[in-house]
């Protein structure tokens, strides 16, 4: 006979209004497994993890868990019963510490650990124990979002949990960082623990998991074992057709010189020098990538470029004319579209709807607006063709964008951003949460920008993305441009000691002008 299984989801659904997030779903997770989710954006990926972590609650169906039936009304009561989630976008407050982020809100429950010495030497202990190099009296507001993530993941374990979810935990992560993550996975299975994570990047996923399970449209497609499939059967699971891993596309002709750098310098956020002196050229039909360790500066250049960020020194010349230190409004307004690495930071406004959200920029601009008065019916003409041509999952042009799933939040960006027909698109992480299907028509979409004279600056840390779409590949370290590549996978070495810094046996790149 074999066990009872860990966690058991018996027929679960879960509407909202019209969408059926989880159309029901039955699912067991083994105690001890790494158990990966895999599906298109908006398949009812993270509603369903939701559900098992007390966030939200099921309409119908049963959750057994360690042989009991649960039913949670709140995360709080999850963590009770040792089940943990980190979340997508992070739940922690940035002006407070990481131990006074621990025990917020904890009450009583804080009665076993209850002082402060208490608490910081336990977080020490962890961090230590699993390698997360997390310091308890540090402030949430001066960590990299790798560092945050690991917080949230000591938290979980401070709180002591069994089974521990991630939602799209790679996203956010530089290689490096995912490699750790992914060693951690395997320390915590060790320790007994059991770990659900959703992802989108198959190779990770067949790289820790033992099972995968497939959703698609609410629906559970299958569970299969790492050891029975690849990567392309996955892809054909979970779009429903063969996905190319190429994408054809012809020679670039890249004309006049839509955006020139000129030793571009300034400071990040938190005052520390971030971009010392950076040139470079990027002209009409072609797409200039910038690879790159995050945290090399690669943040701040895009933020400088449309006016978030002072700028030092050096000049940002758009068609021949200097915008260095105009607001973004004003930038915006001179056809530069700008796709965020952050898009609840930068690039959406959570409790508008899509609609307001599709013409943020464009408020008063004709046909959105006549005299200052909002016109509703072009607004959301416009915003239903955005809809269609990307396939965006939503239930209509009134709902608010916080209802989207992640990825679908993306593609509305990326749509929006495409629409204004601007002259020079500035990307920060194209594909950041979206599926595999979803991807590929991402990235011909902007091969045709291209192709039809858009200047194209790409910022990733993907380096795949970068071989497929770019033209040229520029790579930035210490907030310098260290050199050039053409995308070429067979020069994947050079790229790599670039990207660390090593400027040995790597041709430089011609002086500009
Ligand atoms: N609070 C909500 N109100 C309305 N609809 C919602 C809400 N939360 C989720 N949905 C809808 O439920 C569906 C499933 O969303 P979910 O976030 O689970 O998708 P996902 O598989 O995690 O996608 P992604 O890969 O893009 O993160 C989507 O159509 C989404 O718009």
């Amino acid at each position: 006979m074999s066990p009872k299984p860990f966690l058991r989801i018996e027929n679960i659904r879960k509407r909202f209004g019209s969408v059926v997030a989880s159309d029901g779903v039955s699912l067991e997770i083994d105690e001890g497994e790494i158990h990966a989710l895999l599906g298109e954006n908006g398949a009812g990926k993270s509603v369903l993890m939701s559900m098992i972590c007390g966030m939200v609650r099921p309409d119908e169906g049963e959750i057994v868990y360690k042989g009991q039936s649960v039913r949670f009304n709140s995360p709080r009561e999850a963590i009770r019963q040792r089940i943990g989630m980190v979340h997508q976008h992070f739940m922690l407050v940035p002006n407070l510490t990481v131990a006074e982020n621990y025990i917020l809100g904890q009450g009583s429950a804080l009665r076993v650990i209850n002082d402060m010495d208490k608490v910081h030497a336990r977080i020490r202990e962890l961090s230590e124990r699993y390698a997360l190099d997390v310091r308890p009296e540090a402030r949430i507001e001066d960590l990299s979002v790798g560092e945050q993530q690991r917080v949230e993941i000591l938290k979980a374990l401070f709180h002591g949990i069994d089974l521990l979810i991630l939602d799209e935990p790679t996203a956010v992560l530089t290689p490096q960082e995912t490699d750790r993550l992914l060693a951690l996975m395997g320390d915590l299975v060790k320790d007994g623990k059991t770990v659900v994570f959703i992802s989108h990047k198959l190779d990770e996923v067949m790289r820790v998991s033992n099972r995968i399970s497939v959703m698609r449209d609410g629906r559970l497609v299958k569970t299969v074992n790492v050891a029975d499939t690849d990567a392309r059967g996955l892809a054909r699971m979970m779009v429903g057709r063969d996905v190319r891993m190429e994408l054809p596309r012809g020679p670039a002709a890249p004309g006049r010189i839509v955006l020139s750098i000129e030793n571009l310098a300034c400071r990040s956020e938190t005052g520390l020098p971030a971009l010392r002196g950076v040139s470079l050229d990027v002209r009409s039909g072609e797409i200039v990538g910038i690879a790159g360790v995050s945290g090399n500066g690669q943040t701040e250049l895009s933020l400088a470029l449309c006016g978030l960020l002072p700028v030092d020194s050096g000049r940002v010349v758009l068609n021949g004319q200097d915008i260095t230190g105009l607001d973004p409004a004003r930038i915006n307004a001179r056809s530069v579209a700008h796709i965020p690495e952050d898009r609840h930071k930068h690039g959406i406004v959570l409790p508008l709807s899509l609609g307001e959200n599709t013409i943020l920029q464009r408020y008063n601009e004709s046909p959105f607006a006549t005299s200052g008065m909002l016109n509703r019916r072009p607004i959301r003409e416009h915003t239903r063709d955005l809809i269609r041509r990307f396939r965006i999952k939503s239930r209509d042009v009134d709902q608010k964008i916080s209802e989207l799933s992640g990825g679908n939040q993306q593609k509305l960006v990326v749509a929006r951003e495409l629409a204004r027909n601007p002259d020079f698109i500035l990307v920060n992480q194209l594909t950041r949460g979206i599926d595999i299907g979803a991807m590929e028509f991402v990235m011909e979409e902007m091969l045709k920008q291209r192709d039809n004279g858009r200047a194209i600056l790409l910022i990733s840390t993907e380096l795949e993305e970068l071989f497929a779409i770019c033209d040229r590949i520029l790579v930035m370290f210490h907030g310098e441009i260290l050199g050039e590549l053409p995308p070429d996978r067979n020069r994947l070495d050079e790229l790599g000691l670039l990207m660390a810094g090593q400027t040995a046996n790597v041709v430089q790149p011609p002086l500009a002008g």
